[in-house]
């Protein structure tokens, strides 16, 4: 038997003709179309890419979107001056810092400084500390994109076995605090885990996110479980690859997420969601 696949890329245009709908309500009730202001530092083309990704999902949703794009010799010092004007500023909603940033630029120091009602890839440590505490305001949006595609293929959470490999503060610590939210036993794997497949093959729900192309191999997969593929990784032929070992995994699996068209576009799908949670938030409190 082979597993289901879980279509990422028909749920996230699902989730974007939905929020098309509601910008539309908005504008029906004099509200403001939500805006979001994508900051991209050097010339970083895969970074390119998805800038342009995240400019064109704006577009086709009908929100505002601005777009800096600042030299790669661009001080730490200058980029948090943009912040902090565009923190004040009440036309901007969201505010996004591609991630990585050049190596002169502490990113942390940039994330911190990102006002959190603003912060719509909730990578802010006090969106990450209010998802620890059962009260999410901003989720990260691939790790809450996770939860959509389980939520949408009825992928049952509470009392299973959840693994999370990877324990990056993007992807598998709020990965792991969400699927802890929704009540799964998680487990979270990193590069000092003593036995990955034993763990691995425990689990009725794996997420990996590590950045290893098929780092997850096929026949640590129990039967039966639901496999979640963070990992979008660029090999030399040019083809995209995720960091489990897919076809192997896809003859054991009851469901898995193909890349690319898995997880990739829930990412893009859920920063419009949470852009416009921001403009909600806007419209009600003068924060
Ligand atoms: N502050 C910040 N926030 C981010 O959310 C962020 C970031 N920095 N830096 C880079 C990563 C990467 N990322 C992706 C989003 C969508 C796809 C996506 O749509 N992928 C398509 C394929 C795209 C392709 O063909 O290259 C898919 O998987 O089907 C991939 C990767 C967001 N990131």
């Amino acid at each position: 038997m082979t597993a289901q696949l879980i279509d990422g890329k028909k749920i996230s245009q699902q989730i974007l003709q939905n929020l098309a709908v509601r910008v539309q309500q908005r504008l029906e009730n004099q509200l403001r179309r939500p805006c979001l202001a994508v900051v991209l530092v050097g010339e970083d083309p895969a970074s390119a890419v998805y800038v342009r990704n995240k400019k064109r999902a704006c577009e086709t949703i009908g929100f505002e979107s601005r777009s800096y794009e600042l030299p790669v010799q661009t001080s730490e010092a200058e980029l948090l001056a943009l912040i902090d004007e565009m923190n004040a500023d009440s036309g901007v909603d969201g505010i996004l810092v591609q991630l990585p940033l050049p190596a002169h630029i502490d990113g942390q120091q940039v994330l911190e400084r990102i006002v959190p009602h603003k912060d719509v890839d909730g990578f802010h440590p006090y969106n990450l500390g209010r998802l620890a505490v059962k009260m999410p305001l901003m989720r990260p949006c691939t790790p809450k994109g996770v939860m959509t595609l389980l939520d949408a293929y009825q992928v049952e959470i509470t009392g299973k076995k959840a693994v999370v490999v990877g324990a990056s503060n993007i992807v598998g610590r709020p990965q792991a605090l969400e699927l802890l939210l929704a009540r799964a036993t998680v487990t979270v794997c990193h590069s000092a885990t003593q036995n990955l497949a034993q763990e691995v093959a425990a689990a009725d729900i794996i997420v990996v996110g590590v950045g290893i192309p098929e780092f997850v191999k096929g026949e640590w997969i129990k039967p039966g479980a639901v496999v979640i593929d963070v990992g979008i990784n660029r090999l030399e032929n040019g083809q995209l690859c995720g960091d489990v070992e897919f076809a192997v995994a896809k003859e054991r699996a009851a469901m898995i997420t193909p890349v690319p068209g898995g997880v990739g576009p829930m990412t893009i799908a859920t920063l419009m969601e949470n852009t416009l949670q921001a403009a909600e938030i806007h419209d009600t409190q003068q924060l």
